[in-house]
């Protein structure tokens, strides 16, 4: 039993105009497993970029798993068009919820988004604590955790190293649990975060704007798949699990 290394390009990075074409292939062409799709709503963050309806038409074109990263204000409203345009990993930002303006909690959010039948993901921003989301028991109630390694809202900036205290707080928690990180991951600072254990990996200029994207997305498996591997598998079998192996996830991309 391992550790999956899961990459996934973002498609913020790619050409919009191009969208199914590029999409096809970075999966087929040069080995990425997932699609990792930013939606930005323009108010939880400044950024304005696609809804539902643009996973709708992309889903008609690919048969990839498609990673929603939702950066948007109430997301328990984007559920059911989400689910019904054909996404396959909900993800939402803690910081969203149990809020004055949104007092849903993240927990009635995580049930709502399994019970629609998508995989969940919960996420936090840099300045938020990866604590909220263990005495709460949400990151045993999700399928990944998303640790931002930049402010959300733009491709192309600089990868937070401080963040990855998080992920090796989680890593030791939860042996099996998906650990995305998202923001300024490529060659230079994988070995970072794979270090600290994460295990899926967004990655968009890193690999949109690279000459052989193949290469990259192989440079990043790589390493995931060394860190990931000295994990000790009495760990592994240790682990609490929820149930279900979040390896499950893995497997119907
Ligand atoms: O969610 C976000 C940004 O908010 C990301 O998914 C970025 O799109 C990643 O882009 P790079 O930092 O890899 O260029
Ligand atoms: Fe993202």
């Amino acid at each position: 039993m391992s550790l999956k290394a899961i990459i996934a390009p973002s498609m913020l990075s790619s050409d919009f105009a191009q969208l199914a074409k590029e999409a096809n292939e970075i999966v087929a062409v040069n080995g990425a497993d997932w699609l990792h799709m930013d939606v930005m709503d323009g108010h939880f963050v400044n950024n304005l970029t696609l809804g539902a309806p643009v996973i709708q038409c992309l889903r008609k074109h690919t048969p990839a798993f498609l990673d929603c990263h939702l950066m948007v204000e109430r997301p328990q409203d984007y559920i059911t068009p989400f689910k019904n345009a054909g996404a396959n990993l909900f993800t939402f930002h803690y910081e969203a919820t149990g809020i004055p303006g949104n007092p849903i909690t993240p927990m009635e959010v995580v049930q709502q988004v399994k019970q629609a039948g998508m995989f969940c993901g919960i996420s936090i921003r840099p300045p938020t604590p990866v604590d909220v989301l263990l005495d709460s028991g949400l990151a045993a109630a999700v399928d990944m955790v998303l640790i931002m390694t930049v402010n959300p809202g733009w491709g192309g900036q600089s990868f937070m190293g401080e963040m990855m205290s998080k992920v090796h707080t989680l890593r030791e928690r939860y042996p099996h649990l998906l650990i995305q990180v998202d923001g300024g991951l490529g060659p230079d600072t994988i070995d970072t975060a794979a270090r600290a254990g994460a295990n899926v990996i967004v990655a968009g200029s890193s690999v949109f704007k690279a000459a052989d994207r193949k290469g990259v997305i192989e440079t990043l498996r790589t390493a995931v798949a060394a860190h990931a591997a000295a994990i000790p598998h009495e760990a592994i079998v240790q682990a609490t699990l929820r149930g279900k192996e979040q390896t499950h996830v893995a497997a119907h991309h």
